[in-house]
């Protein structure tokens, strides 16, 4: 089948990889030309464990290739997936410009009938109203279809989740546009769920809403575990057990960040609005995120008070480890709440280092390495749980820092070895630990 992918961010770039790796012949568009001249050379510019070995790997045997002459691109596709961004805007609902936009090119540079497919993540309505963009445009001369195909990928572990997802979703209205991307996922191996394409739209909100939903739940009880001194990873785990409510996205922390959840789950209250439904628990859910951000910055203030002049370590700025994507990352809002409290932060991340620069306050100062960043620190605040973190010496941690005092937003370390350390140790959700063993 010949494919081309309309985006080569996070979403389409693994999207036509994975497509050309169970042997569709696939051409990725993008209209940013330094993506594609890197893309080109084999050289993925987003870090995603597993993707650029693949990539290179089908470039070779000529199943993939890469372009942003959109004559090239666009011509010659039987089905043309649309994976471009649906950021946010200002109030909430998502910005649909980019997705209309390639709805134009796709009726200016086609050539032939196909099969239209939205993965980006799209209001219920959007794929009618593209496919109408287009019908409006083509005129007859071709013939359009249209899937909705959201995607459920996470960042971080984007290869493995599209081989090894839960589900596809195929929402369809005509029955042989379904029958191709049934055929086209198949080697995937993964269940396929097929249904009409506004429901298919509404699953991904949905599912995403519910996530952001159990993640707030559970940050609401370690809030609460803190005050009644119970422990959340143990009532996270008892809770867990219970198969209707399931072990995963129990984790108590700092808040959901990234590209996703944010944007989406605001989307979704724009979208219950515009159709005169009031999303309470979903508008919880998002005040309740934005709370847990601060609540480090909070602790740290009770303890070590007036923050001015005081040098504090940052460990982590991606949202989430594995990824370099900075966007929403918990990180930005915290280290500015830092400097506005006069801390001299310093900070590092193994890989988003290079995106945290483009993004955080300028009088945050970045370290070399994990140890470099706590040398002489009066405290350390954890941020992403990247391996190396959890894995990190206490002993060495309490060697470097001037005064061992942590602040874990993602409960990286064993209470027993912080008290056997000497460390004053503060997580979410877990009794502090204030003396040693
Ligand atoms: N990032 C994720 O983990 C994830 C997972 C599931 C769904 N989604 C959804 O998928 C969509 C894409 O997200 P992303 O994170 O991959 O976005 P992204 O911002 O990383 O990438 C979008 C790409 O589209 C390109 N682009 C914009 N307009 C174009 C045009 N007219 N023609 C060709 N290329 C164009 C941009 O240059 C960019 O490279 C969003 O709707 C998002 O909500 C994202
Ligand atoms: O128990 C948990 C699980 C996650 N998080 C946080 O939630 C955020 C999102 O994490 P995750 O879902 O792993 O990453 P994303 O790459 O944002 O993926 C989500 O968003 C994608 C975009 O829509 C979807 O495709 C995925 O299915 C969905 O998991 C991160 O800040 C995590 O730290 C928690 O705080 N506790």
């Amino acid at each position: 089948m010949k494919i081309s992918v309309v985006g080569t961010g996070y979403v389409g770039l693994v999207t036509g990889v994975c497509l050309s790796e169970i042997g569709h012949n696939v051409t990725c568009i993008d209209i940013n030309e330094e993506k594609v001249t890197s893309l080109k050379k084999g050289k993925s510019p987003i870090y995603e464990p597993g993707l650029e070995e693949l990539m290179v790997k089908n470039i070779e045997e000529n199943r993939l290739e890469f372009t942003s002459d959109l004559v090239k691109g666009y011509s010659g596709a039987e089905v043309i997936y649309i994976a471009v961004g649906t950021p946010q805007m200002e109030d909430g609902s998502a910005d649909l410009s980019y997705v209309e936009s390639v709805a134009k090119d796709v009726a200016t540079y086609i050539k032939n009938d196909s099969i239209i497919v939205i993965k980006s993540t799209v209001p219920v309505g959007t794929n009618e109203r593209v496919l109408a963009i287009i019908q409006s445009l083509v005129k007859g001369k071709y013939k359009v279809n249209i899937v909705s195909n959201p995607e459920f990928l996470r960042e971080g572990s984007a290869v493995k989740d599209t081989f090894h997802g839960d589900r596809i979703v195929i929402g369809y209205a005509e029955e042989s546009a379904g029958r191709v991307l049934e055929s086209i996922n198949k080697p995937f191996g993964i269940p396929i769920f097929k249904t009409d394409i506004r429901s298919a739209e509404m699953i991904k909100y949905a599912s995403n809403a519910f996530l952001a939903t159990k993640i707030s739940f559970i940050n609401e009880i370690a809030n609460i575990c803190e005050k009644i001194d119970a422990n959340i990873e143990d009532v996270s785990k008892g809770m867990g057990l219970d198969k209707r409510i399931g072990e995963h996205f129990l984790n108590a922390g700092i808040g959901y960040g990234g590209s996703c959840f944010p944007k989406d789950t605001k989307a979704l209250v724009q979208i219950a609005g515009q159709n005169l439904y009031d999303f309470e628990l979903l508008s919880s859910v998002i005040r309740v995120n934005s709370n847990q951000q601060y609540l480090l910055v909070e602790k740290l203030k009770q303890r070590l008070g007036n923050l001015s002049g005081k040098t504090i370590a940052l460990w982590g700025l991606a949202f989430k480890p594995n990824t370099d994507d900075m966007r929403e990352a918990p990180s930005i809002v915290i280290s500015q709440r830092l400097v506005d409290e006069g801390a001299n932060v310093i900070a590092y991340d193994p890989i988003a280092i290079g995106n945290a620069k483009k993004i955080l306050n300028k009088e945050v100062a970045y370290a070399e390495s994990f140890s470099d960043a706590i040398k002489g620190a009066d405290a350390l605040l954890i941020l992403t749980e990247w391996n190396e973190v959890k894995t990190f010496n206490l002993e060495e941690i309490n060697q470097l820092m001037k005064t061992p005092i942590i602040f874990d937003g993602r409960n990286c370390f064993d209470l027993k070895d912080a008290m056997k350390a000497n460390i004053e140790y503060y997580s979410i959700g877990r009794p502090p630990v204030t003396h040693a063993e």
